[in-house]
């Protein structure tokens, strides 16, 4: 296991110890050359994963009640700790990754300003949601029971590193982050397609969990190919909540697991979305072109893996949509094909561009550059009409890769069928001008049943890390329309409400003790 600048070991880690497991093991592979990549990781077998489990519910108690400024400390070290990895880290994201350097070292970026912004929210004491509500011995006709509230952390979290955020998504990423804050001890599963990353994220964790204090178990990483250890993992009783970001079938095979379980389990998965580009007249009359060429822009980002994609484009017909066509067209033909996470994410995008290719009622607009390597990906943009689209529901299915396909949508009321019709998304987005607004609010109520995030004149990909950020959305965009993976609101998925009754002060915990400086709410 690497510590600080150290070389790569293979081994995963077991709260502070370093583990080769002996389970089966996997080499990264660089997608852009197909080169094998050093160490060899052991992967996980069921004891590690047991072990690592008993190791997250030892460390509960004592963590979830380290002090709001020992755990915002905890956090920030995380962040300088990844800071110190220097180079050692963006190269080995992006020879595992195949994404370029500005993308990586922007990742790590945000990365470290969650991190932070997790550290200033769990100073803040705001998320305890303290409640006072003292008793009221003479009130009548009866008396009033001394009551008060806090969140507590809701146990052990599971959490999957995603494919596509080796970083920002991943070890210590937003659902890592969220849990930490909360109070939650965390157990990775990494994925296989970056164990190298994964291992020098752990370290640095590991790392700041020894100078902080803390107890071993806050933190274990387990690494290795195959099914079984997410599995066995959120099977573990310990575990009290998972959080996800992958394919469709991976986070519903996990949330049938955690149903599945004596004691049933929250599953926090991002699956997938479609994210609807909504192009109004007015819009695409005065800048038709304009937006095709941000669009062209917004697809091809990251290769079009982000699950903010724009894959579907409902562009209210007329003559704009000819310049958007045409916008789009120019740009996407002068760009080149680009490297894919994965063998088997280039594999499946194929596959589905070929769904797109051979069907009877779609056109194919345009394809970008062709491939000059392994594994790239060539954009394409293809054309349905609104009765196709409706009727076949494979038109509707994410494609994971720089593809989209534009839907020639006669009128309004057309437009508020297709939504209505449409599965839940992460975000929806509008292109408006003035003459749009009308329509646009008339149709407002129906996004917002449908999506987490509804946005206009932009493009959904490049969520912003904020407390006002929702990354989330109804099924199948995420498992529980109720929360967001981004952003400080993403703590809540880990926090458990406590009431205390009648409790003597020195029962209490600080925080709802007469006098206490935390923010709260006095119940009179
Ligand atoms: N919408 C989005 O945000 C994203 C969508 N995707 C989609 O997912 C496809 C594959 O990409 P990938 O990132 O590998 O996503 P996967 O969902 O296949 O894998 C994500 C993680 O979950 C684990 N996993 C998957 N299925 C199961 C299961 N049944 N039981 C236990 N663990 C499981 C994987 O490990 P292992 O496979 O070793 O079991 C891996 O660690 C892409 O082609 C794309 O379509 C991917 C990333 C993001
Ligand atoms: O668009 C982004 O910045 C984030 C996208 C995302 O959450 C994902 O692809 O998993």
């Amino acid at each position: 296991m690497a510590s600080g600048n150290a070389p790569l070991t293979g081994e995963m880690l077991i709260g502070a110890t370093p583990v080769t497991g002996g389970g089966e093991s996997l080499r990264a592979v660089n997608p852009a050359t197909g080169e094998a990549l050093d160490p060899v990781f052991g992967g996980a077998t069921a004891a590690d994963v047991e072990r690592a489990c008993a190791l997250a519910d030892a460390a509960l108690i004592p963590y979830r009640e380290t002090s709001l400024a020992d755990r915002a400390a905890f956090l920030e070290t995380i962040a300088d700790n990844i800071l110190k990895l220097d180079d050692a880290l963006i190269e080995r994201v992006m020879a595992e990754s195949g994404l370029p350097r500005p993308r990586v070292e922007g990742e790590r970026g945000r990365t470290v300003g969650q991190l932070r912004l997790f550290a200033e929210l769990v100073r803040s004491g705001t998320w305890l949601d303290a409640r006072i509500a003292p008793a009221q011995p003479d009130r009548k006709p009866l008396p009033r029971v001394d009551l008060r509230l806090r969140n507590i952390a809701i146990g052990p979290v599971a959490v999957f590193g995603a494919s596509n955020f080796p970083l920002a998504f991943s070890v210590a990423g937003g659902d890592t982050a969220s849990a930490l804050a909360a109070g939650c001890p965390v157990v990775v599963r990494a994925h296989p397609a970056h164990p190298g990353t994964s291992a020098l994220i752990g370290g640095a964790i590991r790392d700041a969990v020894a100078a902080c204090g803390l107890h071993e178990g806050v933190f274990s990483l387990l690494q290795g190919p195959g099914n079984a250890i997410g599995q066995a993992l959120v099977n573990d009783p310990r575990i009290k909540a998972v959080g996800f970001t992958g394919s469709r079938a991976g986070g519903l095979a996990l949330m049938a697991t955690a149903a599945a379980r004596h004691q049933p389990i929250p599953v926090y998965a991002e699956m997938s979305s479609v994210n609807p580009v909504l192009l109004f007249p007015g819009a695409l009359a005065e800048r038709g072109a304009a937006i095709g060429e941000a669009f062209a822009a917004a697809v091809q980002l990251g290769a079009g893996q982000f699950c903010t994609n724009p894959g579907v484009i409902l562009a209210l017909d007329g003559p704009g949509v000819d310049a958007f066509i045409a916008g789009a067209r120019a740009k996407l033909a002068e760009s080149g094909a680009q490297t894919m996470l994965t063998a088997g994410i280039h594999a499946a995008y194929e596959r589905q561009v070929g769904v797109f290719a051979g069907h009877s009622a779609v056109a194919t607009l345009v394809r970008g550059g062709a491939p000059s390597g392994p594994h790239q990906a060539q954009a394409a943009l293809f054309e349905t009409d609104a009765d196709s689209f409706l009727a076949d529901p494979r038109l509707q299915e994410e494609t994971f890769g720089p593809c989209s396909v534009l839907v020639r949508v006669p009128d309004m009321t057309m437009l508020r069928g297709i939504i209505t019709a449409m599965e839940g998304q992460l975000t929806i987005a509008l292109h408006l001008a003035d003459a749009d607004l009308p329509a646009a609010r008339a149709l407002l109520p129906v996004l917002e049943e449908k999506a987490g995030r509804v946005l206009v004149n932009g493009f959904g990909t490049g969520v912003e890390v904020s407390p006002a950020m929702v990354h989330g959305g109804p099924f199948p965009a995420t498992s529980d329309g109720g929360s967001t993976s981004v952003g400080t609101l993403a703590i809540r998925r880990f926090l458990r409400p406590v009431c205390y009754q009648d409790m003597p002060q020195a029962l209490l915990p600080d925080a709802l003790r007469d006098g206490s400086t935390v923010p709260h709410d006095f119940v009179n």
